[in-house]
């Protein structure tokens, strides 16, 4: 492949070549000249560096067997090292002189150049302003209890600061109060859904007792909600705790996998009211826990309906309805209670905030008869342009920045977004896969040698004391604390080249399907509750219904699989009418087709990566740790850019550890990229990756070699590097279960659901069910 954007660390110079050694493969005129440059005296580029490079090189050709350390003795070097070594010597196109001290020279290439260009040209645009908020409290509405809803369950909202309904409530909440039917509840992301179904239910089951105290936990259970992820089943059963807060005898539970199905068991014997469960945990317990009566079930709560069945859970959910629908509906307790003012018959409740063939595939399943309900004026029918967008407030951009400067542009993107104090506070990185997430945050975080010599900060975590940021309230005990603590130590720290003088200390979280349920769930609480600018990188396993306070922006590092997966994903910020940004990074060339698509979901404006650049790097720059690549005084951005992409090089040469990560997060990230969806493919075009430049924003010098299966190389004329997916291809291994879960094909979709039944059991990447 090409050696454009080849950063090296030769040092120039003459040495001789070991006489015996023999040259063989290669083309014939390459042996020769190999032999006439050995005469004359040339030296290879292993002999002509400095004795620290080289001893990284020994290391690196050890490690990876990288470009021609893979090669024996007197083997001659492919074409494109030898191109490579000539721009190298020579200070050719794409190579320069790295300004380094002297006797230390390295040369560098050009992140500028040999980038494709970018096709779209974007109009000078007028400032953003504001719009009205969509999913904002509904300020012509006086308060929740003009709803009708009672006037504890007011007072219990307005505790939690909870005024006026939002438009989906206004819509939702009479017609779950006055009505036995079932339901299908479309809203945008961050409307309240969640409250729009939990409100009527406590309502209707709060008339039974009659204020006072008829029933208690073993009356029964009245109502299920199925969420597709335990985050999610554990932040609706928060709420819901928080609600029936004031009514002691009302007992709510969350089951889901990963936590002991003992535990859960006893708890479903000694009485349940509400139960928020994952479908899968829920229908073990249909199939295993003879306590568990569904005899008083009266509403099914299907939360996030398009995720549930991405996930691959049609089976279990089947169980479940067909599991409802055999038990006969109980008119009266046992102690004699009518359930009058519950409906007369099971309802169910569908709620999206998209809506996919899949939703109305589950709707089928479940629903009879539903009413559709949705914020749009008198949308009687699915209106597939308004489920498409997001909070009209929510502020979009892209960026198209060449696959070589992703990384430098990301760190400086952050950089700039975090010294403006107060405006950001909490941001969430989306990438494809949990190896990426995990080479970046370890690349991001400041190395632990190097933190041991820092003093102690005061949100800093720590390893061996609790986290000031875990809330108190929710940690009973302090081995509970430390727990947490021990836990977040694994998925939490600060990080290095983002900071500034305005914002000294960013915390870095990290979180995706491959780590212990504990460990999510400490993340995801360290996360919610730090009060210092913080960054959360995470996978899809983020990206629904999940509702972190005051996250203020969003970036999509890798594109989501599907655009309905964006709407998601872009939602964990502008909730509830609050204003926030989304930003989502391109590449130029086919993925500038994707900017049309955003278009359907508003009306995203452009960032050229030039002045994220500038903005970034202009400041301050400072490297955790020590490498020849020091960014200098007087240095242009681009310079910077170019001091800081070997600086992270060098960071991955002297780290074994690292190094490999970089690589699998290559490997992992390349897989991913291949499962986009059918419709969208033409977007994410693998063959028009250029593998060389990708390698660039994972730090490596080099693509590693064995990408794997579901790619194969493509000879074709006239291009440098060709990619394709092979059919039936599947998603590498690490691949997160959301992410995964958006495999159109249906080989890789069958393995999916197999390997999701296979996982389920177990510790999982998948970590559902
Ligand atoms: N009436 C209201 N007034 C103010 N805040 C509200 C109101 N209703 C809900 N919220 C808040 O809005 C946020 C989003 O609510 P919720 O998680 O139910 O949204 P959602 O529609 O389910 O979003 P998603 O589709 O992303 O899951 C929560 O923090 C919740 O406390």
């Amino acid at each position: 492949m090409a050696d454009d954007g080849m950063l090296m660390n030769f040092e120039l110079g003459g040495g001789p070549l070991k006489p015996q050694v023999k040259f063989k493969g290669g083309s014939w005129r390459d042996r020769k000249r190999a032999e006439k440059s050995a005469k004359l005296g040339s030296r290879p580029a292993a002999a002509a560096r400095g004795p620290d490079d080289e001893q990284r090189s020994a290391k690196r050709q050890k490690i990876d067997g990288f470009g021609s350390g893979r090669r024996a003795e007197g083997e001659l070097p492919h074409r494109s090292d030898l191109a490579r070594k000539k721009t190298a010597d020579h200070g050719a196109p794409g190579q320069k002189k790295h300004a380094g001290p002297p006797g230390n020279r390295q040369v560098v290439s050009r992140l500028f150049s040999f980038n494709p260009e970018q096709k779209t040209t974007f109009e000078e645009e007028e400032e953003w302003k504001e719009p009205e908020a969509t999913n904002a409290p509904l300020l012509t509405v006086a308060n929740f209890g003009s709803l009708t809803i009672s006037s504890r369950l007011v007072e219990t909202l307005a505790k939690m600061n909870l005024e006026r309904p939002t438009a989906i409530q206004q819509k939702v909440i009479p017609h779950m109060l006055s009505n036995s039917s079932d339901a299908f509840v479309q809203a945008e992301t961050g409307s309240g859904k969640t409250f729009s179904y939990l409100l009527p239910i406590l309502h209707r089951v709060l008339l039974l007792s009659g204020g006072g105290e008829k029933i208690h936990r073993d009356s029964g259970v009245f109502a299920i909600i199925v969420s597709p992820t335990r985050e999610l089943a554990k932040q609706t059963h928060t709420v819901l705790e928080q609600l029936i807060r004031p009514f002691p005898w009302l007992v709510s539970t969350a089951i889901t996998g990963g936590e002991s199905k003992k535990a859960e068991k006893a708890r479903l014997r000694k009485g349940i009211n509400f139960l928020v469960a994952t479908p899968g945990r829920l229908a073990d317990h249909i199939d295993n826990t003879k306590a568990l009566n569904l005899g008083t079930v009266r509403w099914l709560i299907l939360d996030e309906g398009d995720r549930l069945m991405d996930l691959g859970f049609e089976e279990d959910l089947k169980k479940a309805i067909e599991a409802l629908k055999q038990v006969e509906v109980s008119n009266t307790l046992a102690s004699g209670i009518s359930l009058e003012p519950l409906p007369d018959r099971r309802v169910t409740v569908l709620c999206s905030a998209t809506m996919k063939l899949n939703v109305q595939k589950l709707g089928e399943m479940s629903l009879a008869d539903a009413t559709f309900l949705a914020v749009e004026k008198g949308a009687e029918t699915v209106d597939e342009q308004a489920v498409h967008k997001a909070p009209a407030q929510l502020h979009q951009s892209h960026i198209i920045v060449p696959a070589k400067l992703r990384l430098v542009t990301l760190m400086a993107y952050l950089k700039s977004v975090f010294s403006r104090r107060g405006h950001t506070m909490k941001a969430i990185i989306f990438m494809s896969c949990a190896h990426t997430v995990d080479f970046h945050y370890e690349l991001l975080k400041i190395p632990e040698n190097a933190e041991a010599s820092q003093p102690p900060s005061k949100d800093a975590p720590s390893k061996d004391t609790p986290s000031k940021d875990t809330p108190s309230k929710d940690t009973p005990s302090k081995s509970a604390q430390s727990k947490d603590s021990e836990n977040v130590s694994k998925t939490v720290a600060k990080a290095a080249y983002i900071t500034s003088a305005a914002s000294p200390e960013v915390v870095l979280h990290r979180m995706h399907g491959s780590l212990s349920q504990p460990v999510r769930t400490a993340t995801l609480k360290s996360f919610s509750a730090c009060k210092s600018p913080s960054l959360l990188i995470t996978t899809d396993v983020s990206s629904r219904g999940l509702d972190i306070p005051s996250v203020d922006l969003v970036i999509e590092y890798d594109p989501a699989f599907s655009f309905d997966d964006h709407i998601h994903r872009i939602g964990r910020t502008a909730r509830a009418g609050r204003s926030g940004d989304a930003t989502i990074f391109l590449l130029p060339g086919a993925e500038e087709g994707y900017i049309e698509l955003l278009k359907a979901s508003g009306s995203p404006s452009s960032l050229s990566y030039e002045s994220v650049l500038q903005k970034g790097l202009m400041t301050k720059l400072e490297f955790p740790v020590e490498t020849t690549a020091k960014p200098q005084d007087g240095q242009t951005y681009h310079d910077k850019a170019e001091t800081l992409q070997l600086h992270l090089e060098q960071r991955l040469l002297i780290d074994n550890k690292r190094l490999e990560m970089a690589r699998n997060g290559f490997k992992s990230h390349i897989r991913a990229y291949a499962t986009h969806t059918k419709e969208e493919r033409v977007h994410f075009d693998i063959t028009q990756l250029h593998l060389g430049h990708v390698a660039k924003a994972f730090g490596l010098r080099d693509p590693p070699g064995g990408i794997g299966s579901g790619i194969e190389r493509k000879a074709q004329k006239g291009k440098k590097e060709h990619w394709r997916t092979v059919k039936g291809g599947k998603k590498d291994d690490d691949s997160d279960d959301d992410g995964a879960a958006k495999l159109d094909q249906k080989p890789a979709r069958d393995a999916l659901m197999r390997k999701s039944k296979m996982l389920m059991s177990g510790a999982s990447e998948f970590n559902i069910g």
